[in-house]
C-alpha cells in the first residue's frame, strides 16, 4: 500500500484538534495562553470535562444500510450543518487582529453558528455584516441593567437570533495561572460593544468582580424577555434541579456548562451530569451542553447521552491563533469531518437519531475490576466505560439521574389519568392506576430483607479466593454486599426519570399534606354512581347471554378461568356498541380489547414507530398517558399548540411539514377531539374534515382517544373513526368513564390492512395482539365479563346508560363556570388578566392567569386556601402553559365545587395581587 507524501516543506493542516492546540501554543504570548487554556482552582473540572469524553466507549455498528450520515439537525427552529456551534468566548482579537469577523466567516463556511460574547473584540455590526450562519449573542447581566439591554438591543438590531444568558458568573472564578501571571489585556483590546469609557476593562476578573451583577435570580429571564422578543437560554447549569427552574422561568433552551473549568473547580463534568438533566429535561426545551469536546466522537457521545448539540470552545480560539478565518474554518472542518466518520462506523444515520444505543454498555464489555482487597475480577456495569458519580465521586446520583427522594415511609400515589389522590385515593386502598410504588429509601439505607443477592455468576467472580486471609474475605464480603444492595437510577431506562412521575409525586405529597383541601386535580368518575353490587349482575348477565348462544358450562367455565384469545373475547359485543352508539362500523376482528386505553397506547405506538425517524405528533397540552407512553418506548414527540379556542389544523400541517424537512417521518398524531384531557376543548365538525383530508394528503395516521363523550350532555360530534373512509384512524377506546375504570378495559380499533413482503395481508389489530401476547398476554376474562354484562343491560348503547351521569357532569360542569362568573365578573376578569375556557362536556376546562402557576403557586394554594388544581405545564411536552391552570371538576359534589370555587377566588385574587401582575387587586367582593 502506498500513501502520498507531501511535499516536504509546504503547510500541513493539523489532524487533530490537540495538534491545532499545540501550535497556538507556540504561536501565542504564554500569558494570553495561560488566559485562555486555564480554569479555576487546581483544574480538576478543566480535567474531568475531557475525562469524561475519553471514557466514552462507542458500539461500532456493520452492514447497516446507514449510507452517509446526515449530520444536520434543527435547533430552536433553524437549520444547522451540524449539531455544533462556537462557543462564546471573550476578545477572539487576542488571537487574531480580525477577531470575531474571522470566526464568524469560518462558523458560516461550515454552516455552524456562532454564540458572540459580551465580550467581543469586534462590533456586532461588522461580525454581522460577515456572517453567513445564525449568530447569538451571549449575555453578561452588569449591575447596571441600562448597559445589558443596549447590548441586547444592538444585537437584536444586527440580526442576532437568541440570547444565551450566562448564569455561572455571579464573579469570576479563581484563575490561578491568571493571577500568577498578573493577566492585563494589551490596551487595544477592548470590548467593542460596551460603552468604551465607563469602566476598566483590562482585567476580566476585576471588572467582572466590580461590572456584573451577584444577586440575580430567575426573574432575569423574565426581564430579558421584556427587553427582547429573541429565545432566551441559560448557560450554566449543572443540575435536574436548575434546568427545571430554568423551564419554569420560561427559558427556551439550556446549555450545560460549567463554564469550560473555569468557575467552581470540583465540580462534574459536564458530560457526566448531561443524562440527568436531559430527563429533567424531556424535550421541553433544547439542550446543548459544552467543555472538554475536542473530536467529532465527542459530538455523537453528548448526543447519544441526551444532547441536541454542542458548543467548541477553546480549539476555535487555537484555529484562529494559528491560521485567523482559515484555521477556525480548518477546526470546524476536523470536527465535522470526524463527526461523520463517527456516525458511518456506527450506523448513525441521523445526528437526531443519535441515542444511547451508541453506547457500550456491559453486554459490550467485560472490563477488569479492581477490589480494594487486590483480587481482579472481570465483571460489568462498574467497569464499563460509565459516565457518572462512579467517574466522579462528589457528584451524587441526583446530580445523573434527576432522582427524587421522599423521605422513608412516603409513599406516592400517582397516574396518568388522575394526578393527585384525594383523601383515600392517597392511602393503599388507591386504584392501581393512581399508584405508583415510590417507597424511596436513602442511599443505603434499604432495610436488609430489601436487599437482593447478585446473579450467581456475579456472586461466582467475586467470590474471594480460598487463600485469601479470613479479615479480607470478610471485606471482600462486605464490599460485596455493598455493591449489590443498590441500583443505580441512571442505569434504568430514562422514561423512569420523567419528570412528570416527578410532578405527579408532588401533586400527591400536597394532597396527603393537606387532607382536607377541596382539590380540582383527579379526572376521576363521580363515584356516588358506582353500585357494589351491580358487578356481580354484570357478570352473571354475560354468563347468561353466553349460555344463551349456546355455550356449554365447560366453555363457560374455560372463557372465565382460563386463559383467553389474546385480541379479547368480547369484541363481539364491543362491535355491535360501536355501531348502536358511535356510528363506527368495525368488525369484531379489527378490535383488540386491552388493558385500558392505556395498553392501546402502548401496542399502537409500538407497532406503528419502527425506527428513530418516526415521530409522533400530540396536540398540546396533551393527555401524559400518551407521551409517557412515548418515553417508555424511546417515540420522539412533536408537540402542536392549541390556541386558547383550540386546535388549528393548519398548525398540525406546519409541524408535519418542520418535521419532514427535518429528515423525521411523522407517523401519527394523537388527539382527544372532544372535551380533551387536559384543556377542555372539542375539536368542531370542520376541524375533524380538515384534520382527515391533511391525514391523507400526508399519510398520517391519526389516533382518537375520545374518553368523555359518552358521559358528556347534548348530541355530541361523530368522532373521527367514524368520519374516516380512508382508514387513517386508530380509535383507542376506554370503557373507564362510561363503565368503571376499575375494570380497566379499553379496546382499540385497527381496520388498517397490513400487507407483508410476500403480498398476504392482515389488520393491524392482528399485529397489536402479536404485540400484547408479550405484554398482558390477555385484558382479564373476569374484567372483560362485567364490562359485557354493562354493554349487554343498555343493548350496547352506552349513551343511555350514561344518561344521567352526562347529566351530572354537565351540571358539575355548570356550576364550575357559574361560580367562576360569580366571583369574576367579566370587568374583574378582564382587568385581573384571568380567563377561561367554556367546554361543552367532558371532566376538565382551562384556567388562564397572569401569574405562574407552578408548583410554588400550587403549594401557597393549598396552604393558604386549601385548594388544589393542575399545573396546566405538567400537561405539556415542550415549553408552555406555564400561566394556566387544569380545573377538573367530575370527581366533586356540586356543594365541593362551590366551596372550592370560592377558595379557588380568594388564591387567584392573592397570587394575582403578589406576583403585582396587574396591580392591587379592585373588586375584592364582586
Ligand atoms: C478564553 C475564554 C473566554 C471565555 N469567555 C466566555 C464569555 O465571554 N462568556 C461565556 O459565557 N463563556 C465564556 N467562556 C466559556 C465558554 O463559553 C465555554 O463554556 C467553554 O470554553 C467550553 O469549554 P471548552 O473550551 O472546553 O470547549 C470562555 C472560555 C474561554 C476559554
Amino acid at each position: 500500500m502506498t500513501g502520498r507524501t507531501a511535499p516536504s516543506g509546504a503547510w500541513r493542516p493539523p489532524l487533530s484538534l490537540d495538534e491545532y492546540a499545540e501550535r497556538a501554543r507556540t504561536r501565542l504570548d504564554p500569558a494570553v495562553w495561560d488566559f485562555i487554556e486555564g480554569g479555576a482552582g487546581d483544574e480538576r473540572t478543566l480535567a474531568a470535562n475531557r475525562a469524561a469524553f475519553d471514557r466514552v466507549r462507542l458500539r461500532p455498528r456493520v452492514l447497516t444500510g446507514a449510507g452517509e450520515g446526515d449530520p444536520s439537525t434543527t435547533v430552536l427552529g433553524r437549520r444547522w450543518a451540524a449539531p455544533v456551534a462556537v462557543a462564546p468566548m471573550a476578545y477572539h482579537t487576542l488571537m487574531h487582529p480580525d477577531g470575531e469577523t474571522a470566526t464568524a466567516r469560518a462558523a458560516g463556511a461550515a454552516g455552524l453558528p456562532l454564540v458572540v460574547s459580551t465580550f467581543a473584540g469586534r462590533s456586532f455590526a461588522e461580525i454581522a455584516a460577515v456572517a453567513g450562519s445564525p449568530l447569538w449573542l451571549q449575555v453578561y447581566c452588569f449591575r447596571d441593567r441600562a448597559t445589558t439591554r443596549r447590548l441586547v438591543e444592538q444585537a437584536a438590531d444586527a440580526g442576532f437570533e437568541a440570547l444565551v444568558l450566562t448564569a455561572d458568573t455571579p464573579r469570576l472564578g479563581r484563575r490561578l495561572r491568571d493571577l500568577r501571571n498578573d493577566f492585563r489585556l494589551p490596551p487595544h483590546i477592548t470590548p467593542a460593544n460596551l460603552p468604551a469609557d465607563e469602566a476598566d476593562y483590562s482585567s476580566p476578573s476585576e471588572h467582572g468582580r466590580t461590572g456584573l451583577d451577584p444577586s440575580l435570580d430567575w426573574s432575569v429571564i423574565a426581564w430579558l424577555r421584556s427587553v427582547s422578543p429573541l429565545p432566551v437560554l441559560v448557560k450554566g447549569v449543572m443540575t435536574a434541579e436548575d434546568a427545571r427552574c430554568a423551564i419554569a422561568a420560561g427559558a427556551d433552551g439550556i446549555v450545560v456548562s460549567n463554564h469550560g473549568g473555569r468557575q467552581l473547580d470540583g465540580t462534574a463534568a459536564t458530560l457526566e451530569v448531561l443524562p440527568g438533566i436531559a430527563a429533567a429535561v424531556d424535550g421541553r426545551c433544547a439542550l446543548l451542553l459544552d467543555g472538554g469536546v475536542r473530536r467529532g466522537r465527542d459530538v455523537l457521545a453528548a448526543l447519544a447521552l441526551g444532547a441536541d448539540a454542542v458548543l467548541l470552545g477553546r480549539p476555535v480560539l487555537h484555529g484562529l491563533a494559528v491560521a485567523g478565518a482559515d484555521g477556525a474554518a480548518g477546526v470546524l472542518d476536523l470536527v465535522l469531518d470526524e463527526l461523520s466518520e463517527a456516525m458511518a462506523l456506527t450506523g448513525t444515520a441521523t445526528a437526531t437519531g443519535a441515542d444511547a444505543a451508541l453506547l457500550a454498555g456491559p453486554e459490550d464489555t467485560a472490563a477488569v475490576r479492581h477490589h480494594r482487597s487486590g483480587a481482579a475480577t472481570t465483571t460489568g456495569p462498574e467497569a464499563a466505560p460509565l459516565v457518572g458519580p462512579e467517574a466522579s465521586p462528589a457528584a451524587g446520583p441526583e446530580d445523573t439521574a434527576a432522582v427524587r427522594h421522599h423521605p422513608p415511609g412516603a409513599a406516592t400515589t400517582t397516574g396518568p389519568e388522575a394526578p393527585p389522590a384525594v383523601g383515600p385515593e392517597a392511602s393503599p386502598a388507591a386504584g392501581p392506576e393512581n399508584t405508583v410504588p415510590a417507597r424511596h429509601h436513602p442511599p443505603g439505607a434499604a432495610p436488609r430483607d430489601d436487599r437482593r443477592h447478585p446473579p450467581e455468576s456475579a456472586a461466582r467472580h467475586d467470590r474471594p479466593r480460598p487463600h485469601e486471609p479470613a479479615a479480607e474475605a470478610a471485606e471482600a464480603e462486605a464490599t460485596e454486599a455493598a455493591e449489590t444492595t443498590g441500583l443505580r437510577k441512571e442505569d434504568l431506562h430514562r422514561s423512569v426519570s420523567d419528570p412528570v412521575l416527578d410532578t405527579m409525586n408532588f401533586l400527591n405529597e400536597i394532597t396527603g399534606r393537606f387532607p382536607d383541601v377541596v382539590s380540582f386535580a383527579p379526572g376521576r368518575p363521580y363515584e356516588e354512581f358506582f353500585d357494589k353490587d351491580e358487578i356481580l349482575d354484570h357478570v352473571r348477565r354475560y354468563l347468561d347471554h353466553l349460555a344463551a348462544g349456546g355455550a356449554s358450562d365447560e366453555a363457560i367455565r374455560t372463557a372465565l378461568y382460563q386463559y383467553g384469545p389474546t385480541a379479547g373475547q368480547i369484541r363481539g359485543l364491543i362491535s355491535d356498541s360501536l355501531r348502536a352508539d358511535e356510528g363506527i362500523d368495525a368488525p369484531p376482528g379489527a378490535i383488540v380489547v386491552t388493558v385500558g386505553a392505556q395498553e392501546g397506547m402502548l401496542l399502537a405506538l409500538r407497532a406503528l414507530f419502527a425506527g428513530p425517524g418516526d415521530v409522533l405528533l400530540v396536540a398540546s397540552p396533551c393527555y401524559v398517558g400518551i407521551t409517557g407512553a412515548a418515553s417508555l418506548l424511546g417515540v420522539p414527540v412533536r408537540p402542536v399548540e392549541e390556541r386558547a379556542d383550540g386546535l388549528d389544523v393548519a398548525d398540525v400541517e406546519a409541524a408535519v411539514l418542520a418535521e419532514r424537512a427535518r429528515g423525521r417521518r411523522p407517523r401519527a398524531f394523537y388527539v382527544v377531539p372532544d372535551h380533551s384531557n387536559p384543556s377542555g376543548n372539542t375539536l368542531s365538525r370542520r376541524a375533524r374534515e380538515e384534520l382527515l383530508e391533511l391525514a391523507a394528503r400526508h399519510d398520517l395516521l391519526i389516533l382518537e382517544d375520545s374518553p368523555y363523550r359518552l358521559v358528556s350532555p347534548g348530541a355530541q360530534l361523530p368522532t373521527l373513526k367514524a368520519m374516516d373512509r380512508t382508514r387513517r384512524v386508530v380509535h383507542l377506546g376506554s370503557y373507564a368513564k362510561s363503565v368503571f375504570p376499575g375494570a380497566r378495559v379499553g379496546f382499540v380499533v385497527a381496520d388498517q390492512p397490513v400487507r407483508d413482503p410476500s403480498g398476504a395481508e392482515s389488520l393491524l389489530a392482528d399485529e397489536l395482539a402479536k404485540i400484547k401476547s408479550m405484554v398482558t398476554v390477555n385484558t382479564p376474562a373476569l374484567s372483560q365479563a362485567a364490562v359485557a354484562g354493562a354493554l349487554l343491560a343498555c343493548g350496547g348503547r352506552l349513551t343511555e346508560r350514561n344518561a344521567v351521569p352526562a347529566k351530572h357532569y354537565g351540571e358539575a360542569l355548570r356550576v364550575t363556570l357559574e361560580q367562576l362568573d360569580r366571583h369574576f365578573p367579566e370587568d374583574v376578569r378582564d382587568r385581573l388578566g384571568i380567563g377561561w375556557n367554556r367546554p361543552s362536556g367532558g371532566f376538565f376546562l382551562t384556567v388562564r392567569v397572569p401569574f405562574p402557576a407552578d408548583n410554588a403557586a400550587l403549594l401557597r394554594s393549598a396552604e393558604d386556601h386549601g385548594v388544589i388544581w393542575t399545573p396546566m405545564a405538567y400537561f405539556y411536552p415542550g415549553p408552555g402553559g406555564e400561566r394556566s391552570i387544569r380545573l377538573s371538576f367530575s370527581y366533586l359534589s356540586t356543594a365541593r365545587i362551590e366551596d372550592g370555587i370560592a377558595r379557588f377566588a380568594a388564591f387567584l385574587r392573592a397570587e394575582t395581587e403578589r406576583s403585582g401582575a396587574t396591580g392591587p387587586t379592585p373588586g375584592r367582593d364582586a
